[in-house]
């Protein structure tokens, strides 16, 4: 087994994190060991981890890459993170990028693996997701199961039909918060996503995300009004006749009991026949 710095100590000398940055760094030796296993059947050669914190999480995927690419926003913490791996850096197998993940161009990495900033989780998840590349995340224990849900759950929802738009979503690990320091107020998991094509077709990807989010906002009218309520949201100027094309048993149903092939069956008929503008 490799003998990995010890993340107290990398706390001790980086300086404690700031909540307010997203600044939970994991402690747990147990749970850094395991993640990068959670990205075996995926090809390692290039690692990208956004968040790179004080360098603990970089130190295990260093031994399983070829090459990391750290984003940090933080500056203190970029440059720690380069002195402390300096050997690394200067052999080429790892950039520290200093900067926002939402705004830097990413590298051409193969597989991304983060300890994720909690309150970009989304915006950095849809910035990763149409990449179509595999990804091991740790989010907050809700968002993870919110993303992996099953139709009719009341965890079902736009992030989960979104997610599952481009990748199988599997919550591997349930993390608790006394795995960080400082401990955040909520639980965390850990997620894999596996990229795939969808197991239907959509005529329009932006159209088909937004009628799913329109939809979501009346998750508990059924889908008759749903479809009629959301036109602003959708951008339909004939919603009406979208119900008129739909069966009585669809129109019944509530948008939390359709599967993602229904939403995208409603999104190409809603294409055909509502007027989108
Ligand atoms: C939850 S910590 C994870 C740190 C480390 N990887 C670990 O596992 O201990 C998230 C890190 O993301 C950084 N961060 C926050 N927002 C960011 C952003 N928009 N882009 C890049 N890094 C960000 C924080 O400074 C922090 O170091």
């Amino acid at each position: 087994m490799t003998d990995y710095r010890d993340p107290d100590e990398l706390i001790r000398r980086a300086g404690r994190g700031n909540p307010e940055f997203d600044q939970h760094f994991l402690v747990d030796d147990r749970v850094l060991d395991r993640i990068p296993t959670y990205a075996d059947e995926f090809d390692t050669t290039h690692v990208l981890e956004i968040g790179g914190g004080t360098g603990a999480l970089t130190d295990r995927l260093l031994d399983v890459a070829e090459k990391v690419t750290v984003i940090e926003r933080d500056p203190n913490l970029a440059e720690f993170v380069r002195e402390e791996f300096a050997e690394v850096v200067e052999a080429g197998r790892l950039d520290v990028i200093q900067g926002d993940a939402l705004e830097v161009d990413l590298p051409d990495y193969t597989v991304c693996i983060s300890n994720l900033p909690y309150s970009a989780s989304s915006d950095l998840t849809f910035r990763l997701l149409p990449e179509g590349k595999p990804a091991v995340l740790m989010y907050q224990l809700e968002f993870a199961e919110r993303m992996a849900a099953e139709p009719g759950t009341s965890e079902y929802g736009r992030l989960t039909v979104a997610t599952q738009h481009y990748a199988d979503v599997e919550l591997v690990e349930e993390v608790p918060r006394e795995a960080f320091d400082p401990q955040p107020r909520v639980e965390s998991a850990i997620v894999r996503l596996t990229p795939r094509a969808p197991e239907y077709e959509v005529d329009d990807e932006d159209f088909f995300l937004r009628f799913v989010k329109a939809l979501f906002t009346q998750r508990r009218k059924n889908v008759r009004n749903a479809i009629r309520n959301t036109a602003h949201i959708s951008g339909l100027d004939a919603p009406e006749a979208i119900v008129d094309a739909l069966d009585e048993e669809t129109l019944r149903k509530r948008p939390g009991d359709l599967r993602p092939s229904t939403f995208a069956e409603l999104a190409n008929i809603a294409l055909e026949v509502g007027e989108p503008t």
